[in-house]
C-alpha cells in the first residue's frame, strides 16, 4: 500500500513512519505540497483545513492509496494563545479522517510575535537562536522541556488516524 505524506519536514515524516511501523507492505513517499492555508494557521478550522489539503494533494500527486497531512497552528483563547496540531488521512472518494494533537499555552513573548505576523517556527528560531527547530523538537518540545517532542506529538495524531482507518475497514 502506497502512503503519501504531504510534507518533507522530518519531524512529521518520521512520525508517520514510526506510527505506522506495524502496517505491513507499506511504502512511504514524502512530498512538498501546498497546504492552501496561511503558513501560520490561526484557528482549529484553518489548521484542520491545511491538514486535509496536504493529505488530498499528496494522495493525488503520488497516486497513492492513502494521503496523510499534518499541520501546525495556533489559536486564541481567553487564557492566551495555544499551539495546536491536526492530522488528516484521506482515501479516494471518502470523507477525510481527522485527529487532533496535544495543545499547550505559548509563553506571552512568543505569542506576541506570532500575533504580529511571524510564523511560530521563525519566532522560536529568532528568540532561542536555533535553526529549523520545527524540524526537530519544535515549540512543544521546548516548552515541555522535551517531555513531549514534535515527532512524538505527531506519532500520537497518526495513531489516532490509523486507528480510525482500521475501525472503518472492519465495517
Ligand atoms: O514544512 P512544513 O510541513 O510546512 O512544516 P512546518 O514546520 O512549517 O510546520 P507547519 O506548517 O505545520 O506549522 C506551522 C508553524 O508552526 C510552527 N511550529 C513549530 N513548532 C510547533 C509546534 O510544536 N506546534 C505547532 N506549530 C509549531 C512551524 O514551524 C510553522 O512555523
Ligand atoms: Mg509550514
Amino acid at each position: 500500500m502506497k502512503i503519501a505524506i504531504g510534507t518533507k519536514n522530518p519531524a512529521k515524516v518520521e512520525a508517520v513512519q514510526t506510527a505506522l511501523g506495524s502496517w505491513e507492505d507499506c511504502s512511504f513517499s514524502a512530498l512538498s505540497v501546498p497546504s492552501e492555508v496561511s503558513p501560520q494557521p490561526f484557528t482549529d478550522e484553518e489548521t484542520i483545513q491545511g491538514a486535509i489539503n496536504r493529505a488530498t494533494n499528496a494522495l493525488e500527486k503520488a497516486k497513492a492509496e492513502i494521503g496523510i497531512g499534518l499541520e501546525g497552528g495556533v489559536l486564541e483563547t481567553d487564557y492566551g494563545m495555544f499551539l495546536c496540531n491536526w492530522g488528516a488521512l484521506v482515501t479516494k472518494g471518502n470523507a477525510p479522517l481527522i485527529a487532533g494533537g496535544a495543545r499547550i499555552l505559548l509563553p506571552h513573548e512568543f505569542a506576541v510575535k506570532v500575533r504580529g505576523g511571524m510564523e511560530l517556527g521563525h519566532v522560536m528560531d529568532e528568540l532561542l537562536h536555533t535553526n529549523d527547530l520545527s524540524k526537530r523538537e519544535g515549540a512543544i518540545g521546548v516548552f515541555t522541556n522535551n517531555w513531549i517532542g514534535r515527532k512524538e506529538m505527531f506519532v500520537h495524531i497518526v495513531k489516532l488516524l490509523a486507528g480510525q482507518y482500521d475501525y472503518g475497514q472492519g465495517e
